[in-house]
């Protein structure tokens, strides 16, 4: 039989057993596999995938046509006039599933901190089958997206899914988180329209603030753990990437991150910068030398104290990087360029996976429209970010954060007055893959794409991954669809239809692997 995973993490490594040996099943009939990539599994096919599968390629045009409504919709959260569509987003999401006969619910959670003039969205939950003698999986997704503007450098319109001939599906959401939350209700409607029973119950919880730090998901989560989510036995999340383009993988870690806002103001209006430039302290000035005091061109943090939070890289975690399937020429597919800070992929997979990085947002106030305004900004608002890692606690960050923000602008001499705080934080997550969630996933991925998928961990921030962990007490796997060149958050957004379509039939089979698996914690 051939090793489910030459990948070993650190406590598996130091006994010498692959991840899930002792879950790998001991005849696998070798099955015609759709995708080729070079390495032939045998995952035994189970009963009834090949009617769903069949079912999802009829469909695909239905499902390309769902997620294309779902496009149309700017649900962005971070921006106050888009809030009405974020509702909108909610009941879409809301009503596919009801015609699909879930049970539905959408939750308020109040109004939103710091806006009180702005209702929170609602958290969607729905159930479908009800069926005590089935395992219970509850699925997380969230239905809002990071803003977008077509002078951003899109080659469309973000919010109308366009498609090119190489079935690159482009717009605002389309892989983060849209695609595959439609995924989860695409997969519903396949087991309907075959004429199957889904192997599960399913759960879902689709939230509509997570791109602006999962405002009031937690204190839902764990008010509900021991109520509407009491019959969970494992989590699935779909809302991260392949490494590359080709290959898929399971994720079992996340970055935290900490989001500051730094804010300098001094005079009472915007002055003309030929009156007053020269004998003003100018509140830009303060704030661009402030922000190039927190880290350098070559990404190391310049917060003293800040490093030393950070775990330290073990001998054994080391020689985990070796075996990823990742290149420095996939690195440079997904930036588009070859601007790279490290030399391989080691240094790169771990700068991405287990140090923190600090990356500088914007300015709020400051001129950036086109042409050649002489102003000077009587208020200025700094926004950065901080990944962080194992064992960042969020306090400590924040006081070391403040702390230097604070001495850096004291050395300045300014009578202008600097602010800064934190908009939000979320904690990083590290879970063990040794669990029948991740064999479940590991045989759907075989079985779909026919190879053996990727562990990996994941740069971005899923904060409530770690709260649903331990609110069900429950195993959380992430379970990706898009891939490295999607380019979730920036411009030309896209999902490719196979990562779609496969990725809807990969959700699918995952459920019928849980099915099979041994019920065990
Ligand atoms: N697909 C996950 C994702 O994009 N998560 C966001 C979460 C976040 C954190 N702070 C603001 N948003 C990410 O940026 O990683
Ligand atoms: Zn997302
Ligand atoms: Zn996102």
């Amino acid at each position: 039989m051939l090793p489910l995973f030459p990948l070993r993490i650190p406590s598996l490594a130091r006994s010498g057993q692959s991840l899930l040996s002792k879950f790998s099943p001991s005849t696998r009939p070798i099955v015609p596999r759709r995708f080729f990539y070079g390495h032939i599994s045998d995952t035994k096919m189970a009963p009834q995938l090949e009617p769903f599968f069949k079912q999802v390629d009829e469909s695909s045009e239905t499902f390309i046509d769902r997620l294309r409504k779902a496009v149309a919709i700017p649900s962005i959260s971070a921006q106050d006039e888009n809030r009405k569509d974020v509702f909108r987003m909610a009941q879409f999401l809301a009503d596919e599933l009801t015609a699909l006969g879930a049970e539905v619910e959408q939750r308020p959670l109040g109004k939103q901190p710091g806006k009180e003039h702005l209702d929170l969205p609602p958290v969607v939950v729905a159930r479908y089958g009800n069926d005590k003698n089935k395992k219970t999986i509850l699925v997380y997704g969230h239905y809002d997206v990071q803003p977008a503007q077509k002078e951003d450098g899109w080659a469309t319109e973000p919010f109308e899914l366009t498609i090119d001939e190489k079935g690159r599906m482009y717009g605002r959401g389309s892989t983060d988180d849209k695609g595959p939350v439609l995924g989860w209700v695409n997969v519903i409607e396949a087991h309907r329209k075959a004429g199957i029973e889904l192997p599960v119950n399913l759960l879902c919880c689709f939230e509509g603030m997570e791109e602006y730090g999962s405002e009031g998901l937690d204190d839902f989560i764990q008010a509900e753990a021991k109520k509407y989510f009491k019959d969970t036995d494992a989590v699935c999340i779909s809302d991260n990437y392949w490494l590359g383009t080709e290959k898929p993988c399971l994720t079992y870690g996340l970055r935290g991150c900490n989001y500051y806002s730094v804010s300098v103001s001094g005079p009472a209006q915007d002055l003309h910068s030929g009156v007053f430039g020269g004998s003003a302290h100018e509140p830009m000035t303060d704030l661009v030398t402030v922000l190039s005091k927190l880290v350098d061109p070559q990404g190391n943090i310049l917060i003293p104290g800040l490093m030393d939070l950070v775990a330290p890289m073990t001998e054994d975690e080391k020689s985990l990087y070796g075996n990823i399937s990742y290149t420095m020429e996939n690195l440079h597919e997904s930036l588009g360029s070859e601007t790279g800070i490290h030399p391989n992929k080691e240094r790169t997979l771990m700068a991405r996976w287990r140090y923190p990085s600090l990356s500088i947002h914007g300015i709020e106030g400051a001129y950036s429209a086109p042409g050649a305004k002489t102003v000077i900004p009587a208020k200025v608002i700094g926004k950065f970010s901080i990944r962080t890692v194992p064992n960042m606690e969020s306090e400590d960050v924040n006081k070391l954060v403040f702390d230097h923000i604070k001495a850096e602008f004291a050395k300045l001499n300014s009578k202008n007055k600097l602010d800064v705080w934190l908009q939000h934080d979320g904690k990083w997550w590290v879970a063990s893959p040794k669990h029948w969630n991740f064999s479940a996933a590991s045989k759907a991925v075989q079985q779909v794409f026919g190879v053996e998928p990727d562990m990996t961990r994941e740069g971005g921030s899923i904060p409530v991954t770690l709260t649903f962990e331990q609110a069900t007490g429950k195993n959380v796997l992430l379970l990706p669809m898009g891939s490295s060149t999607d380019a979730a958050h920036s411009a030309n957004e896209k999902l490719d239809r196979r990562n779609y379509i496969e990725g809807t039939k990969l959700l699918g089979a995952y459920l019928h692997y849980v099915a099979e698996e041994p019920a065990t914690e």
